[in-house]
């Protein structure tokens, strides 16, 4: 079997005309929704995943706004700019490029963002609503994996997921998301004994715990689904946490890195940014 390769960047694509399409509405309306990123320090990765985020507001044309804080700015200093941004009516959503340096307290900042502005969905409150299955934000990466399923047209119901990684961005909300839509979900993470006696029971198998070529085709079930959120720097070259040429051959449909699941997450931002500004701003998108 040669896996078919889900294809993050066209996907991406399509959703991104969708939203295009809800901002030319908003736009009659006069509305232009707004979007601040926080980035304290100079990580090379972040840079790279804000400015990416920052142009793809510029291409849809959503005001975004950039607060840059040196990597010795203080955790009052960012709790300040948040309060300023809470009541900043050109502001629809905030978020906090992670990880922060480790005196900040991601915790504190998280919670300190209004929940109406919290369109990364990190915010306890928002959380909550999103695993009692109410209306609301959902979290970016796990959205878009959420999205993808539904693209390639998989039933979830009664399905067995199996997720490796148990990180507040991914692995425990995208089990969350697809326990809500009737899934039976596993979760693995670095203190699970045999790992691969459970990865191989996977329909679907979804990887998050930034280990180059963790998974094998040893580890997968013919057959199965195999998404890949890795995102692991070797010799230059990015690489995933799955084995992509052996575990092509094994799996049913497979996303590559990069040009997967990496897409998803900025065009489900926008969503939500486009969601958070229709809410504040009491209109229809
Ligand atoms: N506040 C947040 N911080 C972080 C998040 C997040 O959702 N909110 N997630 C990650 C980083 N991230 C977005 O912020 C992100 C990572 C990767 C990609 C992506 O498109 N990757 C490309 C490859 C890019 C490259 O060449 O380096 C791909 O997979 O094709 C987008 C967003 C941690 N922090």
């Amino acid at each position: 079997m040669s896996a078919t390769i889900i294809d993050g960047k066209q996907l991406a694509q399509k959703k991104g005309e969708m939203i295009k399409t809800a901002l030319e509405r908003l736009k009659t309306q006069g509305i232009t929704p707004g979007l601040a990123v926080m980035l304290v320090g100079e990580d090379p990765a972040s840079e790279t995943y804000v400015r990416n985020k920052q142009r793809a507001c510029e291409r849809m044309g959503i005001h975004s706004r950039l607060i840059r804080l040196p990597t010795t700015a203080t955790e009052q200093h960012l709790l300040d700019h948040v309060v300023q941004l809470n009541e900043d009516p050109h502001i629809d959503g905030i978020l906090v490029q992670l990880p922060l340096p480790v005196h900040i307290s991601t915790e504190t900042v998280i919670r300190a963002i209004s929940p109406e502005k919290d369109v990364d969905c990190f915010h306890p409150l928002n959380v909550g609503k999103m695993i009692l299955g109410e209306t609301g934000f959902l979290p970016c990466t796990p959205h878009g994996i959420l999205v993808m399923l539904k693209e390639i047209g998989v039933t979830l119901s009664g399905k067995h997921v199996v997720v490796v990684g148990r990180s507040h961005i991914v692995g425990k909300p995208v089990g969350q998301l697809l326990l809500n839509e009737d899934a039976t979900v596993t979760y693995c993470h670095s203190r699970t004994e045999n790992l691969s006696s459970f990865t191989k029971q996977a329909d679907i198998l979804i990887v998050a715990v930034g280990r180059a070529n963790l998974i094998t085709e040893a580890d997968v079930k013919e057959g199965a689904i195999v998404i890949d959120v890795g995102m692991n720097r070797v010799n230059n070259k990015l690489v995933g946490d799955v084995e992509f040429a052996s575990v092509r051959d094994k799996a049913a449909f497979l996303t590559p890195v990069p040009g997967g699941v990496g897409p998803m997450t900025i065009t489900m931002l926008l969503e939500n940014t486009v969601y958070a500004a229709t809410k504040a701003r009491a209109v229809m998108a």
